[in-house]
């Protein structure tokens, strides 16, 4: 039974939803980074939040890892490329924690305006300074967004309900969900230029990083508001410090900075400067929806093969996951195959669909084709870290779905090109279930695919099959299946013989010199 590690502080949701979906699982919120790589490699699942950071060395330890799952949205803590190059599959929760953080950044605003934390100190110190805290109204002023997606919008929605007029910066927005959400989209010197409030809700990226910087700030008005409850390094906080310093920037709240855990940062003690400690998702709400919903999604993979919210890999419904996993076998056999007689670098790959298969989700099995064929060549290759993999060796993949009569029920088939080759095989499901090879190079044969076999291209002459069985009884390889195919009487053809033992390179030599034999190779599969 697959064994998951909670290393975070998720809601006890999780522990329960893991266990009663049959998961081995052990509850340590607060582990060291020590302490996770010496014991990491003993689970098939990591569920975290922002805490864990899941580095390089963590996934090199972790030798059984199937999957990160991400109670929350930002995955900034996980080495996503590498885990694809693991073949880990990370997982997040996108919606479970939004309106709870866009209530956050909410509050840091009435804060702001308000003075709350300050007035509050003072007025428990006993000083009762009514004049030193006037605020600001916030009906009528204006809120600009930098980021609108989830989190944005609920802001946006949220602050119109303040009577506030709400100007977005995000170059994916759409001017159809701009207008449904009552937000004018606007350039970011534009928001800079016009806004009371700024609030920052985008991922952190090359292109958001540093996003207000000094250079920014100046083209803000006086008295601008800053909020940032999506992630540290958005903001310069050199920067701002020195402008909450001068009161051009009239308050910061910020809920996420830089370097995590802050427990000195240069922000702290500034001027109308709030800070909590990433509290955005931090409600009992939220955290009960992230931990269920992490704990469902993760024991869907473990369990069936269902992807749900996976950032690195096409997802796989529960109701998808028992109909495509013989595709994905038999694509993965096919592309193994392939992958195992083409000698030579890959140029292009193609993956078609007939039949009932072109009624099938196909990112999954074209990823597991991918996964078959690349295996040959490269140490560790599963259908996550396939698809980049092939990217990363430049090799074009097209998927093509066929909406015309076909000899089989269902039928897929893979053709790879080398530039001095082509290799096309093709497959069926028999039952629905059971992976059959119907088609190597333009010959129709009849196949299983066995642990390990022989393919051999010969030339359909009499005595082919009794020398072959001779060669293989007298080293003692003991046949299980034997399929022929030929193109046509006495031409090209090919036999798939599976046998109960490993052929070894004498033996292979062997059945090469055996007359009308054109080329012989050993398969595993
Ligand atoms: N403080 C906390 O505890 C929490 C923080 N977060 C953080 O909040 C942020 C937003 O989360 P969601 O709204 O769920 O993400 P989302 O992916 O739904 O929205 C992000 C938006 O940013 C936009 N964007 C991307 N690049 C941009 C750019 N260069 N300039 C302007 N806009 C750009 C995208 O188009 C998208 O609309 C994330 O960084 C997330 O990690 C999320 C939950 C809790
Ligand atoms: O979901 C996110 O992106 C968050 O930042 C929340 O972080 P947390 O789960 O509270 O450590």
């Amino acid at each position: 039974m697959p064994k998951v590690l909670i290393s975070d502080k998720l809601s006890p949701a999780a522990v329960e939803i893991f266990r009663a979906r049959g998961l081995e699982t052990d509850f340590k919120p607060g582990l060291s980074a020590e302490e996770l790589l010496d014991i990491v490699a003993d689970y098939d699942g990591l569920a975290i939040r922002s805490a864990t950071k899941v580095t390089k060395e963590v996934l090199a330890k972790a030798k059984n890892l199937k999957v990160v799952g991400r109670a929350g949205i930002g995955v900034d803590n996980v080495d996503t490329a590498a885990a694809t190059s693991a073949g880990v599959v990370v997982m997040n929760t996108p919606f479970g924690n939004a309106i709870t953080t866009a209530e956050h950044a909410i509050a840091m605003m009435f804060a702001l305006a308000r003075q709350i934390p300050a007035a509050d100190r003072s007025t428990q110190d006993g000083k009762w300074e009514k004049s030193k805290f006037m605020g600001v109204e916030l009906t009528g002023k204006r809120l600009g967004l930098i980021g609108c997606g989830n989190i944005g919008a609920i802001v946006a929605e949220r602050a119109r309900g303040l009577k506030m007029r709400v100007a977005a910066y995000d170059p994916y927005l759409s001017d159809d969900r701009a207008a449904q959400l009552g937000v004018t989209k606007v350039e970011l010197d534009e928001l800079f230029a016009e806004a009371d409030i700024i609030t920052l809700h985008t991922p952190l990226t090359d292109a958001t990083r540093n996003i207000i910087d000094a250079g920014a700030i100046q083209k803000m008005k006086a008295g601008v508001r800053i909020i940032n409850c999506a992630r540290g390094g958005l903001v310069d906080e050199v920067a701002l410090r020195g402008a909450l310093e001068t009161g051009h920037v009239a308050g910061a709240a910020f809920d996420v900075f830089v370097e995590e855990p802050a427990k000195e940062n240069v922000l702290f003690g500034a001027p109308n400067f709030i800070a909590t400690p990433h509290l955005g998702a931090s409600t009992t709400e939220a955290q009960e929806k992230v931990a269920l919903q992490v704990a469902e999604q993760m024991s869907d993979y473990l369990l069936t093969g269902a992807v749900t919210n996976a950032v690195n890999m096409p997802s796989v419904t529960a109701e998808e996951a028992p109909l495509l996993k013989p595709y994905m076998k038999l694509a993965e056999n096919l592309g193994a195959f392939t992958g195992q007689v083409i000698g030579s670098a890959i140029k292009s790959v193609a993956i078609e669909f007939e039949g009932q298969a072109a009624e099938i989700n196909p990112a999954p099995v074209v990823a597991a084709a991918l996964s078959g064929l690349l295996k040959p060549t490269l140490a560790s290759v599963n259908m996550v870290s396939a698809p980049v993999e092939a990217q990363a060796r430049g090799i074009a993949v097209t998927t093509i779905k066929h909406d015309r009569p076909c000899d089989y029920q269902t039928m897929l088939r893979v053709t790879v090109e080398t530039g001095e080759r082509t290799r096309s095989m093709a497959g069926t499901l028999f039952a629905g279930t059971l992976p059959r090879l119907v088609d190597v190079q333009g010959i129709a044969i009849e196949a299983e695919f066995g642990d390990h076999m022989l393919y051999v291209r010969n030339y359909d002459k009499p005595g082919f099959i009794g020398s072959l069985g001779s060669a293989l009884g007298d080293a003692g390889v003991n046949i299980a299946t034997f399929h022929l195919g030929r193109r046509e009487e006495g031409g090209e053809a090919v036999a798939l013989v599976e046998v109960d033992s490993a052929v070894g390179e004498d033996l292979l030599a062997k059945v090469k010199a055996l007359p009308n034999v054109a080329r012989v190779d050993a398969l595993k599969f």
